[in-house]
């Protein structure tokens, strides 16, 4: 997407073949700040601590990761060392697994002298097929707004709620949530974004709402608690979030408080979509609840906040008692029943085996 008229991608290869620079997520929306990343070790840290987020971007971060680390020492032991210190830094969204295992199988048959390159020109393999994929993406979702435009009054806009950030910074670029809104924006569609904070991290409103300004999407923040109140007076015509893992039978694991949203969806008739590429189903899980692995993050991202001072300084404060410790799981399960559909790069299907079987049937599960 464009900053300031240059269009960027939220990660890209390093001139020197070495490296690869990212945007630094923590500082935004105060601080623009890009990063290179330069060693197998640098990669972890920028999925674990978040400089990087979102399924499609951990994936493409950890593919980069591994043809970094070859550079350096292309060795059987250094690849599976490289593989096991990228997988260990976030259990949830499945593209890391996919990308790392995508990785392997690209790689590992090679000899080591091959392999840096061979790994280099698949991450950056991965991230044209990202890009590709959430465009079509939202070319898909494009239409789903389309038929919600055309029952509204005249000058009115489709209101869509999204949660967390599942948009060009979550992905190599367009999103997977937000595609479908700038394709809609940009064909001249008149749509309005309810963009959940999405505590703790304020993904939302840090990220979301700095994208769609960018963008001259015209959206609303709010609390994470405001959408069932929302809904209930009208006030949102579609729900659309991304997810991290998705499983075979279209239960969707995303952001904590995904799956109180889609219950207030469906308590009020609202449909409620999940935007995903492909990578992010899980094939080999069915039970999303029993199944997924949800990441628990430090409780301090709960009891901290970060933000721009009156003078401009951006600090951190803590919100509640030193002494009150915090849980903080990262993500929960939306059951499929609740799913109205899945828009992915072949198209919208019911979030079920069947669903998905029909616009993957290579993959359809017995
Ligand atoms: C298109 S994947 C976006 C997905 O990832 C986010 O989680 P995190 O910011 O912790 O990586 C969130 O669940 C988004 O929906």
């Amino acid at each position: 997407m464009k900053i300031d008229g240059t269009a960027y991608r939220s990660i890209w290869a390093g001139a020197d073949g070495r490296s690869a620079g990212i945007i630094d997520q923590t500082r935004l929306p105060h601080e623009f700040v890009t990063l290179e990343l330069s060693s197998l070790d640098e990669a972890a840290v920028a999925i674990r601590d978040m400089w990087v987020r979102g399924a499609p971007l951990i994936g493409a971060t950890a593919a980069y990761g591994m043809a970094i680390a070859l550079r350096e020492d292309a060795s059987d032991s250094a690849l599976k060392a490289g593989y096991d210190t990228l997988i260990a830094t976030r259990p949830t969204a499945i593209n890391l697994k996919w990308a790392l295992d995508a990785v392997m199988a690209r790689v590992a048959p090679l000899s080591p002298t091959e392999r840096a390159e061979a790994a280099w020109h698949f991450a950056a393999e991965v991230c044209d097929e990202d890009v590709a994929v959430n465009h079509a993406i939202g070319s898909h979702g494009l239409e789903l707004i389309r038929a919600l435009a055309a029952r509204k009054p005249a000058g009115e806009p489709v209101n869509i709620l999204t949660h967390c950030n599942a948009g060009w910074l979550a992905t190599v670029d367009w999103g997977t949530a937000t595609s479908p809104i700038y394709q809609a924006h940009d064909a001249g569609l008149k749509v309005h974004v309810y963009v959940d904070e999405t505590r703790p991290r304020n993904q939302g409103a840090s990220l979301t709402a700095w994208e769609l300004g960018r963008h001259g999407v015209p959206h609303t923040l709010i609390v994470d608690n405001a959408g069932g109140h929302l809904m209930q007076h009208g006030q949102v015509d579609m729900v659309i979030t991304g997810t991290d893992r998705t499983t075979a039978l279209g239960d969707v694991c995303n952001k904590i408080g995904t799956y109180l949203k889609a219950l207030a969806a469906q308590d009020n008739g609202v449909p409620f979509y999940v935007a995903l590429p492909s990578s992010t189903i899980d094939w080999t899980v069915r039970d999303g609840v029993r199944e997924i692995p949800i990441e628990e993050r430090d409780g301090a991202e709960v009891t901290w906040v970060h933000g721009r001072r009156p003078d401009g300084v951006v600090d951190k404060v803590l919100i509640a008692p030193p002494t009150s410790p915090a849980a903080n799981p990262a993500f929960d399960v939306t059951p499929a029943r609740l799913v109205t559909g899945l828009i992915t790069e072949r198209g919208v299907c019911s979030a079920s085996q069947a669903g998905l079987a029909s616009l993957f049937p290579e993959r359809a599960v017995a």
